[in-house]
């Protein structure tokens, strides 16, 4: 085995959990107004595990992504606890906040020239990379880059090495940017729609090697989409997201089969079974609430067919069925 697969596979039921999210709040603060992001937000991901949070467009996917990387701009404030591999990110700074990105946790993008420097060759931004984080040798980081080029499967990798990203199609872009996350062998990588623009072949390829390096390394992963054929794809578990909150959460299979909240089986309904791939969220009529004044109760329920006064008078707490499933809604059976 090479040398960057040498981490153990960790199982998913380690028992140091990852990451670890309670009561999580965003609101970006301006002058004029503020939009309550992120309003509450738990999540648990166990090493080697692969969370999907779905949602449509604005219900806070990315900015929880970022808070977990402590990556939001001044506006932001955040509250509640974020802790990821025991470290407390919200009381990170400098020196210690570098370091905790290039060693714990790494992250991908949609478009990779947001994590490529046009200007330098892949191999050179691999080969800093790995320097950044381990004394090793210009010779010998250049060699961990030809190894993860062939890790995450780019054809001629050695010759791939000299290329500048320009020189890549899409697809081999997206393998050069994950290869460029993989090099500091993070216990947790976050992707963020990282296949979206990518054609459909191209997509299933870089989703089964993304599954795979997860399996080889043991690495957390938690992937950010809108595609629901997606998440059936990659995930262990699923956490649906609606105006800032997850309103259910469990493991893909039974998530996907069977939804609990009237949200996600709106969602889900006509498209649970099979031939999912490829397809985003359909619309449900209606619109989600605004992020400056969100309603006191359940905030789907202007949407939902099956709301009573009690879901417009006040906060619905998390409800648990079963055990590893929850769901933010008055008719699920609590626990
Ligand atoms: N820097 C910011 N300043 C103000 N509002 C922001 C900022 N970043 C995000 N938002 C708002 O926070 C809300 C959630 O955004 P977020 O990007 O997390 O949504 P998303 O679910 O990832 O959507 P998409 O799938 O379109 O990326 C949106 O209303 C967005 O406009």
């Amino acid at each position: 085995m090479s040398e960057v697969l040498e981490r153990p596979v960790v199982s998913s039921t380690s028992a140091s959990p990852l990451i670890t999210m309670r009561d999580v709040h965003v609101r970006f603060v301006t002058r004029d107004r503020t939009v309550h992001a992120v309003n509450g937000v738990d999540l648990d991901l166990a090493a080697g595990e692969v969370l999907c949070i779905l949602g449509e467009s604005g219900s806070g996917k990315s900015v929880t992504m970022r808070a977990l990387m402590k990556l939001l701009p001044r506006t932001a404030k955040v509250s509640g606890r974020i802790e990821v591999a025991g470290r407390d990110v919200t009381a990170m700074s400098g020196g210690e906040l570098q370091d905790f990105r290039g060693s714990d946790v790494a992250m991908i993008f949609q478009e990779p020239m947001t994590a490529l420097d046009p200007v330098f060759t892949i191999g050179r931004q691999i080969a800093e990379t790995v320097q950044r984080h381990e004394r090793l040798s210009r010779a010998a980081a250049m060699a961990r880059a030809l190894e993860l080029l062939e890790l995450v499967q780019i054809p001629s990798a050695k010759r791939r090495l000299e290329a500048y990203p320009h020189e890549l199609s899409g697809g081999l872009r997206q393998r050069a940017m994950i290869a460029v996350a993989l090099a500091c062998k993070p216990k947790l990588l976050l992707a963020d729609e990282p296949t979206t623009a990518l054609d459909a072949t191209v997509q299933i390829q870089v989703l089964l090697l993304l599954r795979k390096l997860q399996e080889q390394l043991g690495m957390g992963v938690v992937f950010v989409t809108h595609d629901l054929g997606v998440a059936g794809e990659i995930a262990d578990r699923v956490a649906v997201m609606y105006a800032g909150r997850v309103v259910e959460e469990g493991p893909v299979g039974a998530l996907m089969k069977e939804p609990l909240h009237p949200y996600p089986r709106g969602l889900l309904g006509a498209t649970v079974h099979g031939g999912m791939r490829g397809q985003r969220l359909t619309t449900i009529p209606g619109a989600p609430p605004s992020l400056e004044t969100l309603p006191v109760g359940c905030p789907f329920a202007p949407r939902c067919t099956e709301a009573e006064e009690a879901c417009i008078a006040g906060d619905i707490a998390p409800r648990h069925p079963v055990p590893d499933r929850m769901a933010r809604c008055l008719h699920v059976a609590a626990r």
